[in-house]
Formats: C-alpha cells, sequence, structure tokens
C-alpha cells in the first residue's frame, strides 16, 4: 500500500482559471476569490492485492470559499477492464450534482440536479476497456493518429455572438501546426479548446479520442496537452519560479529526484536558473513567459500548445525557446503554435488561418504562399523577388543560410568562377611580364658583359701599345726586327 500526499493539482487550478475567465464573461454567476487557487491538497492510497487488483483513492481540498473532496477509486482486472469512481464536494454558492457511467460502448449518462445553494457532488463510474483512439490507429497502421479532433465546433462566450463557427479540424500526431490570424480572429479561444478549458457550445472537441465534452476525461487531458498562454501571469502558482515549475509535475505525482532534474533542466534551458527564488508575479515580461514555458516543459506533456508565447523574448530568449520547439519536434510531440510572425511559418508542417472564427485557409507553406493572399515571411518575398528577376530559386527555404547558398548557386558562383578566371588571367600576366622583365635583365646584364668585355679587350689593347712604344723606346724588340 502506497500512500502520498502532494501539495496541488495545476490542471484543476487551469480548470479553476478557466471558470474565472468564464466567470469574468458571465458564464457563471459564481464569484470565487484567489485563494481558490492556492491551497490544495491530494492524498492517493493505492492497494494492490495479489488477485492484481489496484484500489486508488484521492483526496483533494481547497480552503476559502470554496472547498472540494475528490475521492477516486480505480479497479483495474487483469481482463483490463478499469473502474473508475470519483465522488467530488464542492461547498460553494450553487450546487451541481452528476452522476455519470460510462461503459465501453460508449454510454454516457449524467444526471445533473442544480439549486442555488448546496454541494457539488461528481460521482463517476466509468467501465471501459483500454481501446482508444491509438489502438484503433494500430489497426490501420498507414492511417496517422489523430490527436486534436474538432467536428462543426462552435463556442460563444455567455451572452455573446459566436466566436468559433462550424469548426471541422483534425491535428496530427507529430505535426507542428502553426494558427495565425488577425487580433481577435479566435485563436485563443479556439486554444482553449484544446485541452477543455473551454467547451464547445456546440459540436465537438476530442482529443486523443476523448470528448472534453466530459468532465471525467478533462483532467486526463490536461496531462497529455500542456498549454502556455498569451499572457503568463495567468499560470503562475507557485510563490518562487522554483516552487511554480515543480508544480506540474509534483502533480504527475513524479518522485523528487525526478521532479528536482526537471526543474533543474528546465530553467536552464530557458536561462532562468539565477531568478529560482523570486516570485513569478514580479518577473518582467520576458521572463515570466520563459517561466510559463518552463512550467509546461516540466510536465513534459504529449502536445504542447504556445499562444503567441515569444511575443515578450527579446532576441536571444527567442532562439532559446525556438531551439526548445525544434528539439520537441525531432522528440515527435505535437505542438500548436500561435503567431503573429510571418517568419515562424517557415518551420511549419501546416499552417491554418482562422478569419472571424472561421478557418480561411488549412495547408502548407507552398500552398500558403502561392495562394497570393497572405502576409508573407521576409525571407520569402525575398526569394519571390529573386524568381520574379530571373534567379530559380525555391521560395520556401526556410534556412538563410540554405537559401544563400541556393542564390549563390544560381548567380554567386558564376560570377565566382568569373572572378577565378579573371584572377588566373591577372596572375598568368604578371607571370609573362615577369619573364619579360627577367629577360631584359639578362639582356641587359648580357649586353654589360659584352661592353665590360669589348672596354677590357680595348684596355687590353691600349697596354699592349703602351708597352710596345716603351720597348721600341728602350731598344729592346725581343727580336723583332723592325
Ligand atoms: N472571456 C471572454 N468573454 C467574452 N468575449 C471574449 C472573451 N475572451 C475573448 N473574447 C472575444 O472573443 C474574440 C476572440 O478572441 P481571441 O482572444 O480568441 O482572439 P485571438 O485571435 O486570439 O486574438 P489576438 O490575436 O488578439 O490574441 C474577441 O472578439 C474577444 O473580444
Amino acid at each position: 500500500m502506497a500512500d502520498k500526499t502532494e501539495i496541488s493539482v495545476k490542471e484543476e487550478i487551469s480548470e479553476e482559471r478557466s471558470e474565472t475567465e468564464s466567470e469574468m464573461s458571465g458564464q457563471d454567476s459564481e464569484i470565487k476569490s484567489e485563494q481558490d487557487f492556492e491551497i490544495k491538497s491530494e492524498q492517493d492510497s493505492e492497494i494492490k492485492s495479489e488477485q492484481d487488483f489496484e484500489i486508488k483513492s484521492g483526496q483533494d481540498s481547497k480552503s476559502e470559499a470554496e472547498s472540494e473532496i475528490e475521492i477516486s477509486s480505480e479497479i483495474k482486472t487483469e481482463t483490463k477492464i478499469r473502474t473508475d469512481t470519483e465522488i467530488g464536494t464542492d461547498t460553494e454558492i450553487g450546487t451541481d450534482t452528476e452522476i455519470g457511467t460510462d461503459t465501453e460502448i460508449g454510454t454516457d449518462t449524467e444526471i445533473g440536479t442544480d439549486t442555488e445553494i448546496g454541494t457539488d457532488t461528481e460521482i463517476g463510474i466509468e467501465t471501459e476497456t483500454e481501446t482508444d483512439s491509438e489502438s484503433e490507429s494500430a489497426s490501420n497502421p498507414n492511417e496517422r493518429e489523430v490527436v486534436f479532433d474538432a467536428e462543426n465546433l462552435s463556442f460563444a462566450y455567455p451572452g455573446g455572438s459566436p466566436i468559433l463557427k462550424n469548426i471541422d479540424l483534425k491535428i496530427y500526431k507529430g505535426d507542428f501546426t502553426i494558427i495565425v490570424g488577425l487580433n481577435g480572429s479566435g485563436k485563443s479561444t479556439f486554444a482553449y479548446h484544446l485541452n477543455g478549458l473551454l467547451r464547445p457550445t456546440s459540436g465537438s472537441m476530442k482529443v486523443f479520442g476523448k470528448d472534453t465534452k466530459s468532465r471525467k476525461n478533462v483532467s486526463a487531458i490536461h496531462r497529455e496537452v500542456g498549454i502556455v498562454f498569451q499572457n503568463p501571469y495567468m499560470q503562475f502558482v507557485g510563490n518562487t519560479v522554483e516552487e511554480d515549475v515543480a508544480f506540474g509535475p509534483e502533480n504527475l505525482g513524479l518522485a523528487r529526484d525526478e521532479i528536482k532534474q526537471r526543474v533543474s533542466n528546465v530553467l536552464e534551458t530557458v536561462h532562468l536558473k539565477d531568478l529560482s527564488y523570486q516570485d513569478p508575479s514580479t518577473l518582467s515580461g520576458g521572463e515570466a513567459q520563459a517561466a510559463a514555458i518552463a512550467g509546461v516543459l516540466a510536465m513534459d506533456p504529449e502536445c504542447i500548445v504556445f499562444d503567441e508565447v515569444t511575443s515578450m523574448l527579446d532576441i536571444a530568449a527567442e532562439d532559446r525557446i525556438l531551439k526548445v520547439i525544434d528539439e520537441l519536434r525531432e522528440r515527435g510531440k505535437t505542438l500548436v503554435y500561435i503567431s503573429h510572425n510571418p517568419k515562424d511559418l517557415l518551420k511549419a508542417d501546416r499552417i491554418i488561418v482562422f478569419e472571424k472564427g472561421e478557418i480561411a485557409f488549412d495547408g502548407g507553406l507552398s500552398e500558403y504562399i502561392s495562394s497570393g493572399k497572405y502576409r508573407l515571411p521576409d525571407m520569402v518575398e525575398l526569394l519571390r523577388y529573386l524568381r520574379e528577376n530571373g534567379i530559380d530559386v525555391s521560395e520556401t527555404t526556410a534556412d538563410p543560410k540554405a537559401a544563400a547558398e541556393e542564390i549563390l548557386k544560381q548567380i554567386g558562383q558564376t560570377e565566382h568562377n568569373e572572378q577565378i578566371e579573371h584572377n588566373e588571367q591577372i596572375e598568368h600576366n604578371e607571370q609573362i611580364e615577369h619573364n619579360e622583365h627577367v629577360n631584359h635583365n639578362e639582356q641587359i646584364g648580357h649586353n654589360e658583359q659584352i661592353e665590360y668585355n669589348d672596354q677590357n679587350e680595348q684596355n687590353k689593347q691600349v697596354d699592349r701599345n703602351e708597352q710596345f712604344e716603351q720597348n721600341e723606346q728602350n731598344g729592346n724588340t725581343y727580336g723583332k726586327s723592325i
């Protein structure tokens, strides 16, 4: 029997946040204090019998205006039929009673009773075989696994007009999908649907096959899908950066050493080690974004939704985050990235454009470029200009160095070759000149030698004549008759 006590449940807090958002928008009439988010405890007990039965129970309680007790029991048999029992009690203004039963053929029964004052009790009994979308896709290995599946999804904030309209969209495992669109087009609202923070007003959203409409599914979905919010201060729950980042892994029930290691690694990654003990609410905008990213990375979820997370980062910090994203892609994570920066499009497997709550475009980068309707990354503009002027470079080269090499191949290389030829010619000419010069010098030397020899000869003759004259004067004819 294992018994452990944990402080805090991050995904529940996310739910609370969402509720708070809803409350702000008037979706829910109740008013909650900030302390709702702060105090949580969870107690899990696990009993495993020799018959391979597993019984788990967890108890959550919260302070202040709201208290919640959640007890979950899980019984697992060798036949892989699992029974989940969840009992939650909320004491707050407003009462909700929900009883749900899920069976393996997908029957979901919910009985709800609302009264004005009282208790929120949720009893969920879920009986299902361990068959989910993963095993479904395993039956057809060529079919890519669907992670997010929105079907005819529409959403309106309470009292408002529809923000999302009839969205049909499947996002596949391992893809890096970028969502772009003008301000207010519904990108963030859609992002909140990806982990059940918001639920469709009509239609459905399934994550790994689990419908976000069922509250029982939402906490499991929170473990698989992390969201980094546009406003990072929305997601802090710890008193220090370190505590905040540790919050998620603690909630996953990881061992203390593992948590320590993860926290240390992610703080290193986002360069926030020096601020480990700072209150996250006092961080600068960019630091807060980095800390929020660290908090999600520490949980290592299967999917991460980034909602304009680099908007406040300096260039170096942005580069670090983009590098992290590259690594996450290499590890096969499913990433949804909301951005206003056209340069991000170059990395995308898929681009989705939102316009007034609808999907106006859904496709790859080449299609996006050739549609001619949207703002393009600067480099694509440059390459396009070169193409239009007869230089055959690809428009979709994401890496500036690769683009430069392509351009060089087309024009630079030719010029380069011409330059080489030119240089060789110069060298050749210089050599000739040099040789000519040498020859010339040699000629001069030769002539000088001749002159020298002539002079020598001449001098010798003069000497001889003078000797002759001298001899004659001396009467010495050396046997010669005159
Ligand atoms: N809690 C809310 N209550 C009512 N309306 C809301 C709420 N949150 C957002 N909206 C409205 O929903 C629309 C879509 O907002 P959303 O934040 O999803 O857009 P966005 O595309 O992410 O915009 P941005 O690029 O500016 O971040 C906007 O008109 C916004 O005013």
